[in-house]
Parts: C-alpha cells; sequence; structure tokens
C-alpha cells in the first residue's frame, strides 16, 4: 500500500472494528418510468466489507440500482436492509451511506477544509473534535497544503481526493461510488483505483460501484454484477465470470467470445459434451450436462483457442490475417465450411504465428469452452 494511503486508512481508523463495513441485502428491486421498466427485479447479498461492482452498458440501469439503495429513488417495489434492518423508506440522511459521485459535489463556495468538515457539522460533531478529524484526514492525503484553498483552484485528482476524504471523514460502514472516476486521465484514474482498494480494504470498507469500464471493474472488485436491460445477468468474482460465464451476453461482453455454432454429442465416460461444429470438426466442453443432438452455441475466448497440428478433433481453417502487437500476435482464421459473411475466428496465440494463407488447425482445451443453448441470447 503506498504511504500516502496508509496514513489515510490509519488517521481514519482509531480502533481496529470502528470502520468495519456493513452487509445489504437487496430483493427484488423494482422501478419503472413511463411505463419502461428500467430495473427489473434486483436481487443480490452483499457481505460486510465487500467491494461490488455494477458494471454494463449506458442505460442498464446501474445508476437508478444505486440510487435506489442511495434512498434518492424510490423503488417500486422490492427490499433493501443492511446488518438485517429494513430500510427501503428510510431517508437517504438516515441510512449514513457515504457517496462519491463522478461530478465531485463539492460546495464550491467553501475551502476544502469547510468541505470536509460539513459532514461533521451536520452530524453534530463538536467544533474543536471536527478541526481535530478534518485537520488529520486533510494530512494523511496529502492535502494540508490545499486546506485553504476552495475547489476550483484545484486539479481533478485533488479535487476527487477531497471528495473522497469528505466521505470518510464520518466513516460511513458502507459506500456508493457512481463513476468516481470518469472525469479523471487514465494515469490518474490507475493511481485513485489503487487508492480506493487500499483504504477499502484497510477500513474493512462495503463498496458498492458503478462503472462502464471493465478494467476498472476487475481491479477493484472482489465481485462483479453485470448489468443488461435492468436485470443481473450474473453476479459473480471476476475469475468466475471470466472462466464460467452463464449466458453468452457475459461471455461476450467480458473479454469478447468466438461463438461456434454445432450439436451436442455425448462425450461419454469423460463428463464432457462434444460439440460436432456445423463447419465440421469437435470442441470438447467439460462439465456440461448433456442431451445429445441439441443445437449450442460453444463460446471460447480469443486467448484460449490453441494452434494445433492436424489430426482429429480440431476444426481446420485458413489464416486471414496475423497482427503482432507486442508480447502476442492476433490472428484470424476462417474455419473450411464456415458459411460466407460469419466472422473468423480471433485467436491470441504467444507462440510463432503461422503467416496470412497457412493451413491451420484450432482447438481449445474442455475447461476452456462454454456451451449455450442456441436460444440464449446475447
Ligand atoms: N428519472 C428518470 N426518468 C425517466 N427515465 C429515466 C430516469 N432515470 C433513468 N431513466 C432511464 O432508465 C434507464 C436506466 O438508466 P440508468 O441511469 O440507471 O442507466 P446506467 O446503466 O447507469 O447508464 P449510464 O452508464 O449511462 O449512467 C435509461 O434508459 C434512462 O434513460
Amino acid at each position: 500500500m503506498p504511504e500516502q494511503t496508509k496514513l489515510l486508512a490509519s488517521a481514519l481508523s482509531p480502533g481496529p472494528n470502528a470502520l468495519s463495513g456493513k452487509s445489504l441485502s437487496v430483493t427484488g428491486l423494482r422501478k419503472s418510468y413511463g411505463g419502461t421498466t428500467v430495473v427489473d427485479g434486483v436481487d443480490m447479498e452483499i457481505a460486510a466489507g465487500e467491494f461490488v461492482t455494477f458494471l454494463g452498458a449506458s442505460g442498464s440501469g446501474k445508476t437508478t440500482t444505486l440510487m435506489m439503495l442511495a434512498g434518492f429513488t424510490e423503488p417500486d417495489s422490492g427490499g433493501i436492509s443492511v446488518d438485517g434492518r429494513d430500510i427501503t423508506r428510510l431517508n437517504p440522511g438516515k441510512r449514513d451511506f457515504g457517496f462519491v459521485f463522478q461530478q465531485y459535489l463539492l460546495f464550491p463556495h467553501m475551502t476544502v477544509a469547510e468541505n470536509v468538515a460539513f459532514p461533521l457539522q451536520l452530524r453534530g460533531v463538536s467544533k474543536a473534535e471536527i478541526r481535530r478529524r478534518v485537520g488529520e484526514t486533510l494530512e494523511a492525503a496529502g492535502l494540508s497544503k490545499f486546506a485553504g484553498r476552495k475547489p476550483r483552484e484545484l486539479s481533478g485528482g485533488q479535487q476527487q481526493r477531497v471528495a473522497l476524504c469528505r466521505v470518510l471523514v464520518y466513516r460511513p460502514p458502507i459506500v456508493l461510488m457512481d463513476e468516481p472516476l470518469g472525469a479523471l486521465d487514465k494515469k490518474l484514474r490507475d493511481q485513485m483505483q489503487t487508492e480506493i482498494k487500499s483504504i477499502q480494504r484497510e477500513l474493512g470498507l462495503t463498496v458498492i460501484y458503478v462503472t462502464h469500464d471493465q478494467e476498472e471493474a476487475l481491479v477493484l472488485s472482489d465481485r462483479i454484477a453485470i448489468m443488461k436491460d435492468g436485470r443481473i445477468e450474473q453476479f459473480d468474482t471476476p475469475r468466475a465470470l471470466f472462466e464460467r460465464p452463464r449466458t453468452p451476453f457475459v461471455a461476450d461482453f467480458l473479454g469478447a467470445a468466438n461463438f461456434l455454432t454445432g450439436k451436442t454429442e455425448d462425450g461419454g465416460a469423460d463428463d464432457c459434451t462434444r460439440v460436432r461444429l456445423d463447419t465440421g470438426g469437435v470442441l470438447t466442453a467439460r462439465s456440461h450436462p448433456c442431451v445429445p443432438g441439441q443445437s449450442v452455441r460453444a463460446a471460447v475466448r480469443p486467448g484460449k483457442l490453441r494452434l494445433v497440428g492436424a489430426g482429429e478433433g480440431c476444426c481446420s481453417g485458413t489464416v486471414e490475417t496475423a497482427v503482432y502487437v507486442g508480447s502476442l500476435t492476433r490472428i484470424t482464421v476462417r474455419l473450411d465450411g464456415a458459411a460466407p459473411g460469419t466472422q473468423p475466428l480471433r485467436i491470441e496465440t504467444a507462440i510463432v504465428p503461422p503467416r496470412p494463407g497457412e493451413r491451420v488447425c484450432v482447438t481449445a482445451d474442455p475447461e476452456d469452452v462454454s456451451v449455450f443453448a442456441a436460444t440464449d441470447g446475447g
């Protein structure tokens, strides 16, 4: 952990349990606007101290869900409880959540110190205690020298750090963040991600975070809720989302996938599903309950397809393009028998790549192949 972050965490943490987060339970949360459902039955259990991210395309319902948790938007139905206590109809001010938004929402007419003091004043903390805690927090965040400045006299990163201090100074057990780093450049984003994650870990805070940036979600989160059309497609650890996507949408959304159509065959004693591809060739997927003869789509990530010597089981084709991009080469392969107009396979390989026009045979390990019914959307 960077020294500054350690300082900030220790300044905010007067005792071992003083800042530990709380658990949050959400059941059947729904919201419609003018007959259009924008959040459509969200259920989730979030453990105390967990970092959870809502990830999804614009309009998928992330912010509306967060606003319902915060109490700024009233749900049409469903329930929210914190540590087992129902807070569904509780005023936002009484929920004791912290909020950090993309627009820093600092008070422009107040100095940095006054901004950070504000939530403590609201809570009736004594003047002497406010002075002490604001001083400690700004010191720890490396912002003491800016205490007397107005927000407009600070850079974007400094303003966001003040916004974070203003939330953490009153030690909320649950912090809700909506695209808090959206306005910062890449380098500052990376730095602030490390800071946010370190503080969250150190203090055991429960954080619920909204972003549409995949990399950010992967870096920060214990679990990610992938949202689509107001619903959670899958709520899982980053690794599980990558390795065991439950829907074609999740397989494609995180890191892109190749989709190959075919029909299932029984894998015999191996507890495997063999997929006989429409183009010819076979892919084997492990641990999928198999109904032979079903039309399916097999999904494989570009980094998980392997080039092998021709033989039974692999899928033969011709290399179309090969582009070296540093540590690996991206190649595209048109499978023999592929219908005109279909996408070529995308493969990433670290081995010496074949050249365009060369014949290759493609396969994947069974654990890297996900199988979905052909009727599954996404
Ligand atoms: N107050 C409102 N009145 C009407 N429609 C709304 C309102 N708030 C949100 N919506 C609609 O609800 C849908 C979900 O919006 P929401 O802001 O929750 O999505 P999001 O996933 O957070 O998107 P973004 O990443 O763009 O912020 C959108 O189609 C939006 O236009």
